[in-house]
């Protein structure tokens, strides 16, 4: 497979390492604007740049019939545009907060247990995200994505970053560590006891071999896909 990296950073260089391992060639290192680029040879593009070139990036394979993978966070207000881009122009598209098998485990566990959780009014949660100093964004895509699981099983209908909330709307918290790769927490409390679950990465190698089996899954489809799709979870 001939892959474009949009992006070639600390999770670029990553990817690179084990796309080479897995026989496949990297045509392109793009950290600039995408549209110089010659994507005749490409057969899959995987982005992990930056929140404001993410849309761009994404779009520009789409309209050149190039499946293309996202792990850039920081971008999803425009998320409902791409898809709609992809179903228009009969793309394939793969975005992910996070693309660890790990997380993936983890977002179903959170899934599981917001729902039981949710009987029992005593709890609140709270959700704790850390990260490396250079990171750009917060909270990180992940906090939102497990935020998210939780709305949708429980009471709560909104998320706030690191303020005062109300009994509906979940607190996150977002520190910032040097060289932490990503440590996501859930945390129920009430008087009694208190409940968590935590996935803690040890270095990048799950994110990056997750985007390249994601990039080998979507080669013959067309349309919008999850990691979930992915892994059959
Ligand atoms: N979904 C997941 O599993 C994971 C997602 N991420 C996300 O991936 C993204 C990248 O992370 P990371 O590699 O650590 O970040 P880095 O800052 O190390 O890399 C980002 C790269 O993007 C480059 N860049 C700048 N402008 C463009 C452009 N227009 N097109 C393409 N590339 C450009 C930067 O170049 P320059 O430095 O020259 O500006 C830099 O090399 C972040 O949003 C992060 O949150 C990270 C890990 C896992
Ligand atoms: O920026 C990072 O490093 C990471 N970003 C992703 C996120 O925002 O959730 C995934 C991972 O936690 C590392």
């Amino acid at each position: 497979m001939n892959i474009a990296l949009l992006g070639y950073g600390r999770m670029g260089k990553e990817i690179e390492k084990i796309a080479l391992k897995r026989g496949h060639s990297i045509v392109h290192k793009i950290s600039s604007d995408i549209s110089s680029f010659d994507f005749t040879s490409v057969d899959v593009a995987i982005d992990f740049s930056i929140p404001s070139a993410a849309y761009q990036n994404i779009t520009h394979c789409i309209k050149h019939q190039i499946p293309v993978i996202s792990g850039t966070t920081g971008w999803l207000e425009q998320y409902d545009d791409v898809v709609n881009m992809c179903e228009t122009k009969n793309g394939a598209f793969i975005y992910a907060s996070n693309f660890s098998l790990g997380v993936n485990i983890f977002f179903e566990m959170n899934a599981y247990l917001a729902k039981m959780m949710s009987q029992l009014e005593d709890y609140k949660v709270n959700i704790e995200e850390i990260h490396h100093t250079k990171k750009l964004d917060a909270p990180s895509g992940t906090a939102i994505t497990l935020a998210e699981g939780i709305i949708q099983h429980t009471k709560y209908n909104d998320w706030k970053l690191d303020g005062s909330t109300n009994d509906v709307t979940l607190p996150i918290v977002a520190k910032r560590i040097p060289e932490v790769p990503g440590t996501h927490e859930i945390t129920y409390t009430s008087s009694i006891d208190s409940i968590s679950i935590k996935h803690e990465a040890h270095n990048r190698e799950g994110f990056a071999l997750g985007a390249v089996v994601a990039a080998e899954w979507i080669q013959d489809k067309k349309g919008v896909y999850t990691m979930k799709d992915v892994l059959n979870i």
